[in-house]
């Protein structure tokens, strides 16, 4: 069994959904733990939520960069683990620089709340390996600041090394690219706008979610396999 840490802060509104799609939907063990924990050890993957950290004072994610548990997930991401942050995650994960680039309020300046056609634009990640190349999913966003931005030399870097995972078929939010998720350049972090974890199951409108926490599993049995 593979461990999962989904890491609350004051604020988190999706730590439960990362929970059960990874208990009911995954099957593998999940813990939530708070942001006022110091250390991941024990565990396999990290998985941000998506929520309101703090408010979303000061800009989304900017206050959470200081939380306990920030300098053991950097460790962590940096030893090469799993590491997925959606929505509020992704926002985090700029924050503390293992990713590039910020979400900006979206263009509308309005809250948006949709289910959006991304295209699966690079299926060779340990999050996207069992998706087709080009394949065309649905995944629910709902955000204020979604609006992706990097600069002319981020996002040249971003497609020479084949960080844009997803982008959006209907560009939503006024992202750069139509950037909709992006890996850091070792391909263990993955930021996403759209969340996952609200597309594990038929009842929920879209099952097309699943597959990325498969993918990780996969990836994980693929990598034992090799030790082994
Ligand atoms: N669902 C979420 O994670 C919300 C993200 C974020 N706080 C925003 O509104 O942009």
């Amino acid at each position: 069994m593979l461990k999962f840490a989904v890491i609350s802060f004051p604020g988190s509104n999706c730590d439960y959904d990362m929970y059960y799609a990874i208990k009911d939907a995954l099957k593998e063990e999940v813990e939530i733990i708070s942001c006022d924990e110091t250390s991941l050890e024990g565990f396999d993957a990290a998985l941000i939520p998506g929520g309101f950290s703090y408010g979303d004072y000061l800009r989304s994610g900017a206050i959470a960069k200081f939380a306990n548990i920030i300098p053991a997930l950097l460790d962590f991401a940096n030893a090469g683990h799993p590491v997925l942050g959606v929505c509020n995650g992704f926002q985090i994960l700029t924050e503390i620089g293992l990713l590039p680039g910020v979400l900006q309020h979206n263009t509308s300046m309005s809250f948006i709340s949709a289910i959006e056609p991304l295209t699966v634009v690079n299926n060779d990640t340990l999050f996207t390996k069992l998706y087709d190349k080009n394949q065309h999913i649905n995944i629910p966003i709902a955000h204020g600041e979604g609006n992706y931005y990097c600069d002319d030399t981020q996002l040249a870097e971003l497609k020479a090394n084949h960080q844009i995972v997803f982008t959006y078929d209907q560009n939503p939010n006024g992202s750069c690219a139509d950037i909709a998720g992006i890996t850091n350049k070792a391909g263990n972090v993955l930021g996403m706008m759209p969340h996952p974890e609200r597309a594990v199951e038929e009842i929920l409108g879209s099952e097309e979610g699943l597959l990325l926490f498969q993918s990780i599993l996969k990836s994980f049995k693929g990598e034992l396999t090799r030790v082994n």
